[in-house]
């Protein structure tokens, strides 16, 4: 582990270690995690903070009740967002930014570039971007859901060398500490597989949101983009001495050898497809990769409403996921000519129209 390697870097802080008894904001575990930034950035480190919390932070602003319904979850993350925000400032004594994002805008291209550049433009002009999902305007729909996931995608826009994901544990164990006596931490994970995902539990926290499991899709998402990805504990101090030390305090999980480029990492872990289109079972997988056509007479189906520009799933009929790829077609009209009996209009539409995906738009997905 090679600190003077990093150039920016992401840290994702818990809500626990923000809020710890869901009485406000503290303090008390954000000074260290505050001065480990203050050090990585005269270092010459540009650091995004991904900060949890807000409901943790403002639930004591609410009357105490047993039933946190949906809109009170997102009172208390309006309220407490303000108050989250107010903490991490004064520990500063250079400005910070709040960017407060879900996933229908990362999802969105022209928005992910918008927020991307943004990031670049904060952090060249020695601002602390600090993050959030934006928990008010959020529906399943357009939620990531959790920051841990949400730390990874941030992590891979911003080009990030390094994610620190801050938990309230030492970092991914064999089976969850808090249940099992006799875990076992891991230092290092090199592969990410079922056997590790296996390992994974939920938050057994009040506060937390995932636990280790949204922590492991985000290793997964960040390591792919050739991310240096720790899982630490903030409650200790110690934990920043030893990273500021190029040592590693918890589990680190190595990056891919060869990580995928950033347009097609985007398409892979933060686009959600707007619809797919099934393809003949012995439709050969390579043709991404080949950059051959695929023609209307290879379509088996198309199912979803999607618009020319939106990202679809291109599946086998066998259900074997082949690739995500930006459609220049809308659903209607490759539908329209994936019908068509007449296969000469078929393909003299389509060339006139020209390549349902073109191949700079094309995210080959891991082989099944
Ligand atoms: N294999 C595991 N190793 C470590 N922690 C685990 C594991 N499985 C589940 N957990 C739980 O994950 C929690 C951390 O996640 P979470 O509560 O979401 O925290 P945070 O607020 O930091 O995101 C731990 O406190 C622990 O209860
Ligand atoms: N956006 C939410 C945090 C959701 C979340 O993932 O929380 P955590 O598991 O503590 O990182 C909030 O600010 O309360």
């Amino acid at each position: 582990m090679d600190l003077s390697q990093w150039k920016r870097v992401v840290i994702k802080v818990g809500s626990a270690l923000i809020a710890p008894n869901r009485k406000g904001c503290s303090s008390h575990y954000l000074l260290s995690i505050a001065q480990f930034i203050v050090r990585l950035r005269a270092n010459g480190v540009q650091v995004v903070l991904v900060s949890s919390g807000s409901v943790a932070a403002g639930s004591h602003l609410f009357p105490e009740t047993d039933k946190v319904d949906i809109a009170l979850k997102k009172a208390m993350a309006a309220a407490g967002q303000t108050e989250m925000m107010a903490t991490w400032d004064r520990l500063f004594d250079f400005p910070t930014a709040q960017i407060l994002l879900t996933h229908g805008d990362l999802r969105d291209r022209e928005r992910y570039v918008s927020i991307r550049e943004t990031t670049f433009s904060l952090l060249n002009n020695g601002v602390l971007p600090i993050i959030n999902e934006n928990d008010t305007v959020t529906t399943d729909d357009l939620k990531v859901g959790d920051n841990d996931n949400l730390s990874a995608m941030v992590a891979a826009s911003a080009d990030a060398d390094a994610l620190i994901i801050c938990s309230d544990v030492d970092g991914l164990y064999d089976k969850n500490p808090n249940t099992h006596d006799d875990a076992v931490l891991l230092p290092e994970v090199t592969t990410i597989d079922s056997r590790i995902f296996a390992m994974g539990g939920g938050a057994t926290s009040a506060v937390g949101t995932g636990g280790m499991k949204t922590k492991i899709e985000a290793a997964e998402k960040a390591t792919s983009h050739g991310i240096d990805t720790f899982i630490v504990n903030g409650f200790k101090a110690t934990t920043f001495n030893t990273l500021l030390e190029g040592k590693n305090p918890g589990t680190h999980f190595r990056p891919y050898a060869k990580p995928m480029q950033e347009d097609v990492h985007w398409m892979t872990h933060t686009a959600s497809e707007q619809g797919e289109v099934v393809v003949d079972n012995d439709f050969d997988t390579t043709f991404a990769a080949e950059g051959e056509q695929l023609t209307s007479d290879e379509i088996v189906e198309v199912n979803g409403n999607f618009s020319v520009g939106d990202t679809i799933l291109l599946r086998k009929d066998d259900g074997t996921r082949i690739a995500k790829a930006r459609s220049n077609y809308s659903s209607c009209l490759l539908s329209f000519i994936a019908d068509q009996d007449d296969r000469e209009f078929a393909d003299e539409f389509q060339n006139k129209t020209g390549p349902i995906i073109s191949k700079k738009n094309i995210a080959v997905l891991e082989k099944q």
